[in-house]
């Protein structure tokens, strides 16, 4: 018998995705990577245009945070206009609406964030990275932690709310508008953009924010065979990472306007070491502390940093 001529067409998975192209490049990787897996029928990306990416001249935490970018796409998922949703898993809520569930999360990117540099900036000093900004120089991000980490650092700096995609801030920059800003390297390496002048900051320098550069996939809860099919799809070393600095997120329970970083790595032993950062936005008060345990206890290693920081940070800092 020709299986190709009877048997029908898999019916292909529905792939929900925001319209951003950092977002439309995450979703062909995943695409991509389903292919590979035997037996997986064909999946095909379904753009769902969300809130958040809509209004860009305000900061994220003002216009409703997180939640803001996966609410419509959690509602396409429940309504089962979209069979799965492929997501920056730093910018998804901790706990997901009843029904949704984690399926997979894929091979990390890079997680450390980087100066865009624009004039007057010179990526040269070796001790002190930030020294390539020049006294009082203004950075544009919207991002808290990364205000926070740089005031706290640099208090001679200023900060201006500053969005948008890549081209955006080169043009700024350009424009001298301000001397440099902050993002994600994983979005450029994604989306396989250089820029002209960038200084990449470890994790020491500026904690990354829980999850940054992990791209995870969420479905509905019922659709078992579904979650079987994805759950090959899981990358054990990013699975762990995201565990515990989702897990110390979670605990901490800040509002999108609190500063929290969260970063783990894993210790040539075995272990993991998980480095948690709670701070005020204008630099003034700043805690960061380290744990280690066995990956196994991701999520209660996270649990554990999140009470210990939580309990000797001020209490206005928390919902
Ligand atoms: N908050 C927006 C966002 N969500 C995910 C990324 C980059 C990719 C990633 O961190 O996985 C970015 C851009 C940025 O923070 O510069």
């Amino acid at each position: 018998m020709n299986r190709a001529m009877n048997a029908p067409a898999p019916t292909p998975l529905r792939a929900g995705t925001r319209g951003s192209p950092l977002a439309l490049v995450q979703t062909r990787t995943f695409n991509r990577l389903l292919a590979a897996v035997p037996g997986a029928p064909p999946s095909v990306e379904t753009i769902i245009s969300v809130t958040g990416d809509a209004v860009l001249d305000r900061p994220l935490a003002e216009i409703g945070g997180k939640g803001l970018f996966a609410k419509e796409i959690h509602e396409a998922l429940l309504d089962g206009r979209i069979d799965l949703a492929v997501h920056s898993l730093k910018d998804l809520e901790t706990e997901l609406p009843p029904g949704i569930v984690l399926a997979c999360v894929l091979k990390r990117e890079d997680p450390r964030d980087c100066l865009m540099l624009g004039k007057g900036c010179n990526p040269a000093d070796d001790a002190d990275p930030l020294a390539c900004l020049p006294q009082g120089a203004l950075v544009g991000t919207s991002s808290v932690r990364r205000q926070a980490q740089l005031l706290h650092a640099r208090p001679d700096l200023r900060v201006t709310n500053f969005r948008g995609n890549v081209q955006t801030r080169l043009r700024k920059l350009s424009e001298g508008e301000c001397h440099a800003s902050l993002l994600a390297l994983a979005g450029l390496n994604r989306l396989e953009m250089d820029i002209p002048a960038k200084l990449v900051l470890d994790p020491d320098v500026m904690v990354p924010s829980a999850a940054q550069g992990i791209v995870g996939v969420t479905a509905r809860a019922s659709d078992t065979a579904l979650l079987e099919l994805l759950a090959k799809m899981d990358d054990a070393e990013a699975r762990v990472a995201a565990t515990a600095e989702r897990s110390l997120l979670g605990e901490l329970d800040g509002s999108c306007r609190t500063p929290i970083g969260g970063h783990a790595q894993r210790l040539p032993d075995g272990n993991i070491v998980l480095t948690g950062l709670v701070a005020r936005a204008d630099g003034t008060f700043l805690l960061k502390r380290s744990i280690t345990g066995p990956a196994t206890g991701a999520a209660l290693i996270g649990k554990e940093l999140g009470d210990s920081l939580r309990g000797d940070s001020p209490a206005d800092l928390f919902a």
